[in-house]
């Protein structure tokens, strides 16, 4: 369908070309463009421009947006969207004031995942991820990195794997998958961590590259999961395979793990709750891209990621969702920005900044999608009038997307 938006009252995220992500100060300028038109052609943003050098062309649907901001779909650069059933059973315990790892303790948590996703047939995963994945987009999701990590076998991280790029090739949006297999160790190791990095690196990863079905490796580094020799050893293997990682680090610790991963210079380090000033230092020596998880730190009530410790510091940050069954049961982008103003003391541009270009970075889709340039894809966020985008982040009770589209496509199919 090819088409233009007119009348829009502000056109948000307009970069011609952008080459590196947005850092520091940066963050807090959102390019826009007010009163202005988009054209899309055959699913791809063709052109856009002020009102007063609009002229009509024949063969396009015009659409008028009068009153609604138009901004690029949100990226979701970190999610364990592909996972069986659900751990609402560990909901109560929580609200009970048990922790994280108290109901890991219990035998919930990963391993809870993992029991239920061996008992799924692919089929059935492939199902409960597609409405997942649906929902998402929905709520403005144009681009989505999947990982496994409930598999904990070869064979099973293989089936979660297959389920993402199976969702890869059937939707039309973005989608990055991550290898993580190190996500906690199985009770059938015993405890001996080293000897199943070495099933995954030496048994998994190489029947998991021979099939293309990772684009990024990941591991959980933290204490009682998986310890900084094992991380060096991940992130070692990935670099045989060419596959960058991305980092699950200092969520609840920090113990040389960030350190670790700044050395390598991986793609990006994730959670970040517990930030020390010698973590930032590295980060600021390295490339790495710092991703914040707001959700989950609303969900398991720990640390928001200091934000304005990261920019204050001249360092990017991103934005995701980490939508999970354990730890943030939603892929709403929508609250995560929220979350970003509200608990971690963003302003509304640099939550934007950090949940559309930033994120694209973070997951390698940065030529796609992530601002509004010509040549990337039409995935598109159309709100219902609102008073300004800063509504977006502030009413975070109602939903006030009117449409999506992903390569031009309206995605949200009103009743
Ligand atoms: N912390 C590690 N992994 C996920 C949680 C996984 C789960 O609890 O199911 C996270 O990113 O929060
Ligand atoms: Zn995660």
């Amino acid at each position: 369908m090819n088409f233009i938006l007119i009348n829009i009252k502000e056109l948000l995220q307009v970069r011609e070309n952008q080459t590196q992500v947005v850092k520091g100060k940066e963050l807090q300028h959102l390019p826009t463009l007010k009163n202005a038109w988009l054209k899309v052609e055959d699913g791809i943003i063709s052109d856009y421009g002020a009102m007063d050098t609009f002229e009509n062309h024949a063969n396009f649907k015009i659409i008028d947006c009068t009153g609604k901001i138009v901004l690029p779909t949100w990226v979701d650069s970190h999610t364990h969207l592909v996972y069986a059933g659900n751990r609402e059973s560990e909901f109560v315990d929580r609200i009970k004031g048990l922790t994280y790892a108290e109901i890991a303790a219990k035998g919930g948590g990963i391993i809870n995942s993992a029991e239920k996703l061996q008992q799924t047939s692919e089929a059935d995963l492939y199902q409960q991820s597609k409405i997942r994945l649906q929902e998402v987009i929905a709520m403005g999701t144009g681009a989505i990195e999947i990982k496994s990590g409930y598999g904990l076998t070869a064979e099973a991280e293989m089936k979660m794997l297959r389920v993402a790029k199976r969702l890869q090739k059937e939707f039309d949006l973005p989608i990055k998958t991550t290898f993580l297999g190190a996500h906690a160790l199985p009770k059938s190791f015993n405890g001996n961590t080293s000897a199943y990095i070495d099933e995954v690196i030496d048994e998994m990863l190489p029947k998991i590259v021979e099939e293309d079905l990772a684009d990024f490796i990941d591991i959980f580094c933290e204490k009682n999961y998986f310890e900084i020799e094992d991380t060096q050893r991940k992130i070692d293997a990935g670099k045989k395979y060419n596959l960058p990682a991305k980092v699950h680090v200092n969520q609840f610790t920090s113990f040389g793990g960030l350190q670790l991963c700044a050395e390598n210079n991986v793609l990006s380090v994730d959670h970040l709750e517990v930030l020390t000033e010698e973590d930032i230092q590295h980060l600021k020596a390295s490339s790495t891209l710092p991703v914040a998880l707001p959700s989950c730190s609303f969900y398991l009530e720990i640390p928001y990621t200091p934000a304005r410790k990261l920019i204050e510091n001249n360092l990017p940050i991103v934005l995701a969702s980490d939508y999970n069954p354990g730890s943030t049961p939603s892929g709403n982008m929508n609250f995560v920005v929220s979350l970003a103003c509200i608990k971690m003391k963003m302003t509304p541009e640099e939550a934007i900044n950090a949940a559309t270009i930033n994120a694209a970075f973070a997951m390698q889709v940065e030529n796609k999608v992530g601002s509004i340039t010509k040549g990337k894809l039409a995935n598109l966020i159309i709100t219902e009038p609102i008073h300004s985008y800063a509504f977006l982040p502030y009413s975070f009770g109602c939903n006030h997307i009117e449409e999506v589209y992903i390569k031009g496509q309206p995605q949200i199919h009103k009743a």
